[in-house]
């Protein structure tokens, strides 16, 4: 069993019968979904899920998890999912797919956020492996653009996987990538992003995480604010 493997286990291990959870998005999340999914089965766990992404959604489906529509939430007793970057903080990157609307959402309404990473994930400042995925509205990118770079920020459209076109999020928006300095630091930078206009949904999740287990080597560290 892998790291991102193992990591999942041990947080279908913190579902309990009744909750409503929140399936994230990605390698780890789609772990989780399989392990829960078996939870379901062997151990007649009796839980409903909602999901942060099309594709989680279809894995969920496909693994007969019973689904209820994120239209029809309310809150949430749990919501699991991966991280792109991991502060010492619990400041997170998310987002190098496209579903940072639903995530967000979706890590606000839980009761508590859990996020599974390998130890690759942490590191000592936001940013510093990944540039920041900013979405945009298409008619909008431009003048959101202009306002990042007059904070500091240098990036440019997420091309589309050919290479030909642009990557659209599941919401139909664009995905600015931007760096940003480093002197700005993750709060001052997630509370700029959170004031541009224009700007649907930025990838910092800033005192959204509860708790981050972190797998290494085998073994689960939990990490707490
Ligand atoms: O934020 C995300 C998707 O928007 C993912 O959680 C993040 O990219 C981690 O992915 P993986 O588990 O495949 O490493």
């Amino acid at each position: 069993m892998n790291d991102k493997e193992l990591v999942a286990h041990y947080a279908a291990q913190q579902v309990l019968d009744g909750m409503l959870v929140g399936l994230g998005t990605g390698s780890t999340a789609n772990y989780f979904i399989a392990e829960l999914a078996r939870r379901v089965k062997d151990d007649a766990l009796n839980i409903q899920v909602a999901s942060s992404s099309v594709i989680s959604t279809l894995k969920a489906q496909e693994q007969g998890l019973s689904i209820v529509s994120i239209e029809h939430l309310e809150r949430l007793d749990l919501y699991v999912d991966g991280a792109d970057e991991i502060t010492p903080d619990l400041v997170l990157l998310k987002g190098r797919g496209s579903d940072l609307v639903r995530e967000k959402l979706m890590a606000r309404a839980a009761e508590r956020f859990l996020v599974i990473a390998d130890q690759s994930k942490l590191v000592s400042r936001i940013g510093e492996k990944f540039s920041i995925p900013i979405e945009v509205p298409p008619f909008a990118w431009r003048l959101v653009k202009r306002s990042l770079e007059a904070l500091g920020g240098h990036g440019d459209l997420r091309p589309n996987a050919n290479k030909d076109g642009f990557w659209i999020t599941s919401h139909g928006s664009l995905v600015l990538d931007m760096t940003f300095p480093e002197s700005m630091g993750n709060e001052r930078l997630n509370e700029a992003l959170n004031s541009t206009p224009g700007v649907v949904e930025h990838g910092i999740f800033h005192g959204l995480a509860s708790v981050v287990y972190v797998a290494d080597n085998g073994q689960v560290v939990e990490k707490r604010r």
